[in-house]
């Protein structure tokens, strides 16, 4: 399949028959929103399709439970780290559940893995990539002038004279970033007979490096607003240590945006994944995350919201006619799949994942399988649907065989709306209801 990459501004051609991938996973300060989810879908979405055509993944996500933003949390609620991070780290993984997600591999916790950054520190100190001040150890910027900022198309020289980066008059230079913070403030550890922990960037290439054996990976994931500086710091301390790109190909997903402002904690703009569950079900933030390229912004409305609503209608009810359909019919539901229609599923994915294009295949297999007379055809239209809809994680009551029992309350309903003995027939109403027939 064909994907952009972001390093080299081109597509990529994605061939082996196993792939392994990394994406950014959360700093568990907080629950998670659902711009937030974006990253976590398109992710779930890439790789569900690539199992589909039998490709093997190797999935690897981390949870920063080390940060700032957590120190600041505690101290503000105070609350140990460890209490806060547990709390959100379990209402993270409640989230991976509802949103029905492919499981990564291995999901691993920053403060898990502290010996493994100072390893990874320690090899960059020696091949003079980092040094080592008061404040900290920092990255060796001069050393690879010519390399740092490609990834995010940025002049060293001008970021120089731009970067907001903390200024500690012990840098080399303004731009160099922090490998390891010295503070005993918030969690820490003893490393150069100093306390300190270790900083975000390298908390992420740390765990490529070890858990991908020192190779290139294949994909890297994340949010546009990670592209610089945290994945341009991820990428140069990886080319630092192994001489080599930390990836392949580098996937960014655009903002989910509120009035045209991205969704974020900071902004007090956010609704929180649990709460749009609640309210619309997973299958909605599917398909919203669906209607536009992943590389898109997407501005969430009220209309929006509806339309999706409207979606998840519109194969509910298709569902329906179908198991009606089998019922009165006595049919036998065969499990031949049109491939004409798988084809062009295929064709869209590897497209760099043109999920707008497969929506609209989507609409018009529905409509097609509801105007559809000719039984056999509607149920090889049906079970195409069936497979794009799983591979691209909605999840719906797809099974079209009904229970005899079911089948006769069904019929017997039927019988009692013709003789006009509505009674009878809204007492059964009910249980048809549940059953998904009605
Ligand atoms: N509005 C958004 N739209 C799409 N992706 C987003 C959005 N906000 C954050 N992300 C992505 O979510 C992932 C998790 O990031 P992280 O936990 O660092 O969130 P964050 O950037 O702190 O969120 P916030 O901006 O709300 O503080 C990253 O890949 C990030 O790019
Ligand atoms: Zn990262």
């Amino acid at each position: 399949m064909k994907i952009f990459d972001t390093l080299s501004r081109k597509y990529k051609t994605i061939k082996n028959p196993q792939v392994n991938i990394y994406s950014c996973g959360p700093t568990i300060y907080d629950y998670i929103h659902i711009g937030n989810a974006r990253p976590i879908l398109l992710t779930d979405t890439l790789i569900k399709f690539l199992e589909f055509k039998k490709v093997k993944v190797n999935f690897l996500q981390n949870i920063t439970d080390i940060d700032d933003k957590i120190i600041s949390k505690s101290l503000e609620t105070n609350k140990p780290e460890i209490e806060l991070t547990n709390f959100f780290k379990k209402a993270y993984l409640k989230s991976l559940k509802e949103l029905k997600v492919r499981m990564p591999n291995q999901l691993v916790c920053i403060s898990d893995e502290i010996k493994l950054m100072q390893s990874f520190i320690d090899i960059l100190i020696v091949n003079q990539s980092a040094y080592e001040t008061k404040s900290g150890i920092y990255f060796n910027i001069n050393k690879f002038k010519s390399e740092y900022g490609r990834l995010s198309n940025i002049k060293v020289d001008d970021l120089i004279s731009k970067t907001a980066e903390d200024f500690f008059e012990d840098k080399n230079l303004k731009a160099d970033f922090s490998l390891w913070k010295t503070t005993n403030v918030g969690l820490n550890w003893d490393f150069h007979k100093q306390k300190g922990r270790p900083g975000w960037h390298t908390e992420c290439v740390t765990l490529i490096d070890n858990y991908f054996n020192h190779e290139t990976i294949d994909i890297h994931i994340g949010g546009i607003d990670l592209q610089f500086p945290h994945h341009e710091n991820e990428r140069i301390q990886f080319l630092a240590k192994n001489n080599k790109e930390l990836s392949y190909i580098w996937m960014h997903n655009g903002h989910l945006t509120v009035d045209n402002v991205k969704m974020s904690k900071s902004l007090n703009n956010t609704t929180h994944l649990k709460d749009f569950i609640q309210t619309y079900g997973a299958n909605v933030l599917r398909w919203l995350f669906q209607t536009t390229h992943y590389k898109q912004p997407i501005n969430i409305s009220d209309d929006l919201l509806k339309q999706g609503v409207k979606f998840e209608d519109k194969i509910n009810n298709c569902i329906k006619k179908l198991k009606q359909w089998v019922i009165i019919n006595e049919a036998k539901v065969e499990e031949q799949v049109d491939e004409d229609i798988l084809n062009k599923f295929d064709k869209y994915m590897n497209d760099d994942l043109n999920t707008p294009q497969v929506l609209m295949l989507i609409n018009f297999l529905i409509s097609n399988i509801n105007k559809e007379d000719n039984f056999k055809i509607k149920i090889l239209q049906f079970n195409a649907l069936k497979i794009i809809l799983q591979v691209l994680g909605f999840s719906f009551e797809f099974n079209l065989n009904v229970d005899d029992q079911i089948k006769k309350l069904y019929l017997k309903q039927k019988e009692h709306i013709l003789n006009k003995e509505f009674v009878e027939a809204d007492q059964i109403r009910a249980i048809l209801i549940k059953e998904g027939l009605l």
